[in-house]
């Protein structure tokens, strides 16, 4: 038996500009998948997970022909469940070619699901490191990085990025720029506050969104432009330590990702609540449609403000996390 896990994130800047090449800047965060896989001798897929929900509950299914829930999911996320951690597991079988492998699978997450920071992607990264190192293989960071962008890609429908993947497997704040994925070093501390609605979004219909406004009006194919002009002055914000300059970019960054469509009014009013609050700037974070932003405060305000919005559920801290994915237990 094999416990891995690795974190989630939130993007400081360029989350859907970096599907279509521009740089972006996620950083992992607290927050963590925990996934437990023990080989199994009939070669059948066993997943036991639970916290599907903020509630918490447990789903189980039997490889992906007979997905079925032992507690009333709703179908589509018991099959995206099944999609991610079915192609999870089969990159650790071709890692150790072993494609008759089975597993008993357990995920334990501290990640809210499709809000934004990041949870398939931990999840994903967690479960090949604890699969392959269940087969006696073990493989790099940056190979279960790779790995495990196959699966969001496949997932997606073949439109996603590394920068989910490749954070959540080397942790830190790192820079994604199509294939070019590098950790960034000397990281000034960020004040992360996190803002979160209760509710989620899809992420391959709002990537999705995105490109069709992309095709069809040039000056959202320039916005997204714009989103990589922001990041590039951002990395040198960063560099600076400059928090206050990085605060005033993740506002821009918002007002792009508003225009082209991914925010919502519970996004909106916190963004605007922790703004108003003098934090130092607010922004969505991942693919939107519901979920998280994420804050730059050093003081409490912007927790108090958010605390008092009513369309947020909860507001925590997130320190940055400088482990990727690590095992836990063996
Ligand atoms: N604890 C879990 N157990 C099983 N599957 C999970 C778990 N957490 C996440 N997933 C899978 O990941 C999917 C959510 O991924 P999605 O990419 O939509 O959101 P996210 O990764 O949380 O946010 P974002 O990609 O915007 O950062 C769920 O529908 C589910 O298939
Ligand atoms: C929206 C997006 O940019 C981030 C989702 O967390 C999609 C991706 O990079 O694959
Ligand atoms: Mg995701």
């Amino acid at each position: 038996m094999v416990v891995s896990s690795a974190p989630g994130k939130v993007y400081l800047f360029g989350e859907h500009a970096v599907v279509y090449g521009e740089p972006a800047v996620p950083c992992a965060i607290e927050r963590r998948a925990r996934v437990t896989v023990e080989e199994r001798d009939d070669g059948a897929l066993r997943v036991h997970s639970t916290d599907l929900t903020l509630d918490g509950f447990t789903v189980e299914y039997d490889g992906a022909a007979d997905a079925s829930a032992d507690v009333d999911v709703p179908e589509a996320l018991v099959e995206a469940a099944v999609g991610y951690v079915d192609a999870a597991a089969e990159q650790a079988r071709d890692a150790a070619g072993r494609p008759d492998a089975g597993f008993d699978i357990t995920i334990e997450s501290e990640i809210p699901l499709g809000a934004g920071l990041g949870s398939s992607a931990a999840v994903v990264v967690a479960g090949i490191d604890a699969a392959t190192r269940e087969l006696g293989v073990e493989l790099s960071s940056r190979e279960i990085a790779e790995r495990a962008y196959e699966v969001e890609y496949e997932v997606q429908d073949g439109q996603a990025s590394r920068a989910d993947t490749f954070c959540s497997a080397v942790g830190g704040a790192v820079r994604i720029e199509g294939e070019d994925c590098q950790p960034i070093q000397d990281v000034p501390t960020l004040p992360f506050v996190i803002g979160y609605d209760g509710g989620a979004g899809d992420t391959g219909e709002l990537v999705a969104g995105v490109r069709r406004l992309k095709e069809e009006y040039p000056f959202a194919a320039d916005t997204v432009e714009t989103i990589g002009d922001l990041v590039r002055q951002g990395e040198r914000a960063l560099e600076a330590g400059d928090l206050e300059e990085l605060g005033r970019l993740m506002d821009f960054n918002h007002g792009l990702l508003e225009a082209l469509g991914v925010s919502s009014r519970s996004l909106d009013e916190m963004v605007w609540a922790a703004r108003e609050s003098d934090a130092l700037g607010a922004k969505l974070t991942g693919a939107g449609g519901g979920g998280c932003i994420v804050v730059l405060d050093e003081t409490e305000e912007a927790r108090t403000a958010l605390s008092y919005t009513p369309g947020c559920a909860e507001t925590f801290r997130a320190e940055l996390d400088t482990d990727g994915v690590r095992v836990d237990q063996r």
